[in-house]
């Protein structure tokens, strides 16, 4: 159902892959990776450190938090983010970290903020975030190569990407929630490509175009990709960007996305439109759609 795909074998143009890639972006919106150039041992450090610090005491965590600020850098408490306005803010933690524009007033572009524990946090993070960078990159033009657009013109619109590294922490599904409460509720990605890892548990589903879920996992040290609405605008469906949601269960889950966004100036409406619409304009829009202490805001 969700193709598995080899991404040495991708980034190789191997040409039955890259077609397999091509129909799984076209008609799913979701793949996994295996065989890729990010070391286990990264990810694993990755997940160590998110680990530690959802770990912390709620007093540690607040003064990193997010709602003090006009950006999304830093901890997002549980309740803290509503991706579908007819359900529930998710019960999710989240720490977001990304791309940094020195004297940007781009709240996309914000400063992150690090929590002073755990200790090695932000080189974990900063060392993994790197790594997926370069690689969502590389998947991405590969991508756009093998629907038949300009990788370079692609690949140049990403050298500022407002790119968005995610620890999602979902506890055990707590005992007060109801039909609207989710981890994360039905939502599509708003960028370009979402690079998610994943601990092992299972939990994340994936809409069915026939209607029903289906769930999806990659062992760590693969991934599971899926495309945004961005991508979804600029391509002309030809990938899409499809729904997704984690219900959450009876055991803690930990998740990874690289949100993978282009440069605040690049013109994301459809190729050949002759229309505008600016990518850090329909990120920030949504941004500020989804995040409580941003919908609010003067
Ligand atoms: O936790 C997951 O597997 C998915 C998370 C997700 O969809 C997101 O953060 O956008
Ligand atoms: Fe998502």
């Amino acid at each position: 159902m969700i193709p598995r795909i080899d991404a040495q074998a991708l980034l190789e143009a191997d040409r039955s892959v890259v077609e397999q890639v091509r129909v799984a972006a076209h008609e799913v919106g979701f793949l996994t990776l295996h065989n890729t150039p990010i070391p286990a041992g990264d990810i694993a450090d990755v997940f160590a450190a998110y680990r530690s610090f959802f770990a912390l005491p709620t007093a540690q965590k607040d003064v990193v938090d997010m709602a003090r600020t006009g950006s999304n850098r830093g901890w997002g408490a549980g309740g803290s983010e509503q991706v579908d306005p007819h359900a529930s803010p998710d019960y999710k933690q989240i720490f977001d970290s990304g791309f940094e524009v020195a004297g940007s007033d781009l709240p996309a572009y914000a400063p992150n903020q690090w929590p002073v524990l755990p200790v090695g946090f932000r080189v974990a993070i900063e060392n993994y975030y790197a790594r997926a960078l370069a690689f969502s990159g590389d998947v991405l033009a590969a991508i756009v190569g093998g629907i038949g657009d300009d990788e370079g013109y692609f690949r140049a619109q990403f050298d500022q990407p407002m790119a968005l590294l995610r620890g999602n922490y979902y506890p055990q599904r707590p005992a007060w929630a109801g039909g609207k409460d989710f981890g994360i509720a039905t939502h599509t990605d708003y960028g370009c490509l979402t690079l998610l890892a994943m601990d092992g548990t299972p939990g994340l589903e994936v809409r069915r175009r026939g209607g029903g879920w289906s769930p999806v996992s990659a062992p760590v040290g693969e991934f599971v990709v899926n495309f945004g609405e961005m991508l979804e605008m600029w391509t002309k469906k030809r990938v899409v960007a499809t729904p997704h949601r984690v219900v959450g269960g009876a055991v803690e889950r930990m998740s990874v996305p690289l949100f993978y966004n282009p440069n605040a100036s690049t013109n994301v409406a459809p190729v050949g439109s002759g229309k505008v619409i600016r990518a850090v304009d329909h990120l920030q829009r949504r941004f500020d759609e989804t995040y409580l202490h941003l919908k609010d805001k003067p």
